[in-house]
């Protein structure tokens, strides 16, 4: 008696379902998109439960209760991020900022990032190059006027665009190689690949190809990379005293930071190579997704879509154009990226955890080296939180306070904690300059006759979520009378 009294006062391990021999719960996670799966699971095991994935053990958050207790309360034990393969390769020796294990290093590459790279005066520098790239855009769109065009593609072209010119300043030469590789490795880093699941078995990296593949991605992406923070520093050299603060570029930022910053630890060329890349694999394709779900919930919901435009018509009518200056003023637009955010984060399992030392969260026993999913995705669809979960529905952030900002957890599509994302101020203007654009000039058809109701939602898998399918639709000019420059 006295033997089971005090065992039951230890907390256990989370539920979970039945677990097979040697791949766990892996079947489990077959057939559907992960944030799908885990959220089916959720429904019968519990809002913290456990699954054990190959030689994985994992936790899986699906309540805005428990990922405050493990996002925010106890912020410092789940501060790692475990190595995924990928990580591993592109990470120059775990200084990358996104996946590298929290310790002394990272946090001074965050602040870094945080003070340097991405703060309100750095974002602000930039608005000149984002005008003139989603100027392009609209130019470009406009030579197309009734035809079908692949808005996808354009919108993912010019989210690159964007934060390729803020980082080296130009369009460079090898972009469009870049791009692809950048891509593919964000698309290998998900995590749920076999050699992922599996870490301890190190054929499989060679069975699969996987490392191979990797390791030629990133020789790929290091040539360029090379070339281009080289070509920076000749440039700099040759021009005397180097360019003004408000006109440098990424790139030059973090080699003044290199040469004369205060630092605990000095950057290395690596260093600089892995937080260019981080910029680029966080910062496109999040952005860039965003605006391609935000069109497609606007073209299923045309009542919503009238309401934008009139709202961004009106508020720019006088001035002809659309720029940064006014972006404040639309409200309802400013709602439209938050339902959108809401619906389809662009990481719908954030970037995954580790637990450093044991723990007990929400009752429940959590070893050290754990790995934790939190599933905001699910987490923003959840009935209890939200009425009509489901539905489209920007009119209910209009007089609501909540906010993505990390202290409303039942909405943390850029995560929370010390590990929130730190492109925020970078990302929002990045989407909502190129929406309010696109709805300023043009009207927006199905190709085909399709209706507004065939058009399919279906999601991509990878660490960011895309559509599957490109967006394909046909824009017609509103205002003819502009020229759009062309
Ligand atoms: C819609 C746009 C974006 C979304 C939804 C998004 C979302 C996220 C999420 C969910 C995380 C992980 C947070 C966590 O686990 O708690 C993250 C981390 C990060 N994001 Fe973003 N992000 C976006 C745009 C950007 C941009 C534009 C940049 C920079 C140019 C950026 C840079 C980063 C970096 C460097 C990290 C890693 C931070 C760390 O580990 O300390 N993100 N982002």
């Amino acid at each position: 008696v006295k033997k089971s009294k005090s065992s039951s006062s230890v907390p256990k391990l989370p539920p979970g379902p039945w677990k097979l021999p040697i791949i766990g719960n892996i079947h489990q996670l077959v057939g559907s998109l992960p944030h799908h799966n885990l959220r089916k699971l959720a429904g019968t095991y519990g809002p913290l439960m456990h699954l054990q994935l190959g030689q994985v053990s994992t936790m899986v958050v699906s309540s805005p209760e428990i990922a405050k207790e493990v996002l925010k309360d106890h912020d410092i034990v789940f501060a790692q991020r475990p190595f995924l393969l990928a990580s591993q390769i592109f990470s120059y020796g775990s200084t990358n900022i996104v996946f590298s294990p929290y310790g002394d290093y990272w946090r001074q590459m965050r602040k870094i990032c945080v003070m340097e790279l991405l703060s309100a005066r750095r974002v602000q520098s930039f608005q000149g190059i984002r005008e003139e790239e989603v100027l392009n855009l609209v130019k470009s769109i406009s030579k197309d006027t009734g035809l079908s065009i692949n808005l996808s593609k354009k919108i993912s072209s010019l989210t690159y665009g964007m934060v390729a010119r803020a980082a080296f300043g130009k369009r460079n030469k090898d972009q469009e190689e870049f791009i692809s590789l950048v891509e593919e490795a964000t698309f290998l880093a998900a995590g749920f690949s076999i050699v992922d699941l599996y870490p301890s078995v190190k054929v499989l990296e060679v069975i699969t190809g996987m490392r191979s593949r990797l390791e030629k991605l990133r020789n790929r992406l290091d040539k360029i990379l090379e070339s281009i923070v080289n070509e920076h520093r000749d440039g700099n050299s040759s021009t005397e005293g180097g360019k003004s603060r408000e006109t440098e570029d990424l790139v030059d930022v973090l080699l003044r930071v290199q040469k004369h910053g205060d630092l605990e630890f000095a950057l290395t060329d690596d260093n600089i190579k892995a937080v260019i890349l981080d910029m680029f694999s966080a910062g496109s394709e999040t952005s860039s997704t965003t605006v391609e779900w935000a069109m497609s919930e606007l073209i299923k919901n045309p009542q919503a879509m009238r309401r934008a435009q009139a709202e961004v018509r009106n508020v720019f009518s006088k001035k002809g154009n659309v720029d940064s200056s006014g972006l404040h003023e639309l409200h309802y637009l400013n709602s439209i990226t938050k339902e959108t955010l809401r619906l389809h984060p662009s990481a719908p399992l954030l970037v995954p955890r580790e637990s450093s030392e044991p723990c007990v969260i929400n009752g429940h026993f959590v070893p050290a080296k754990t790995k934790v999913i939190v599933n905001a995705w699910a987490i923003a669809r959840d009935p209890k939180h939200w009425n009509e979960a489901e539905r489209f529905y920007p009119e209910r952030f209009l007089e609501s306070r909540i906010d993505f900002k990390g202290n409303d957890f039942q909405f943390i599509p850029f995560g929370a904690g010390r590990r929130i994302c730190p492109g925020m101020i970078f990302a929002v203007p990045n989407i909502e300059l190129p929406l309010a654009q696109l709805l300023y000039h043009f009207d927006w058809n199905l190709p085909n006759g399709m209706k507004e109701e065939e058009l399919d939602m279906e999601e991509s898998f990878g660490v960011t979520v895309r559509r599957k399918n490109d967006l394909i639709l046909i824009p017609i000019r509103y205002h003819e009378s502009l020229s759009y420059g062309n």
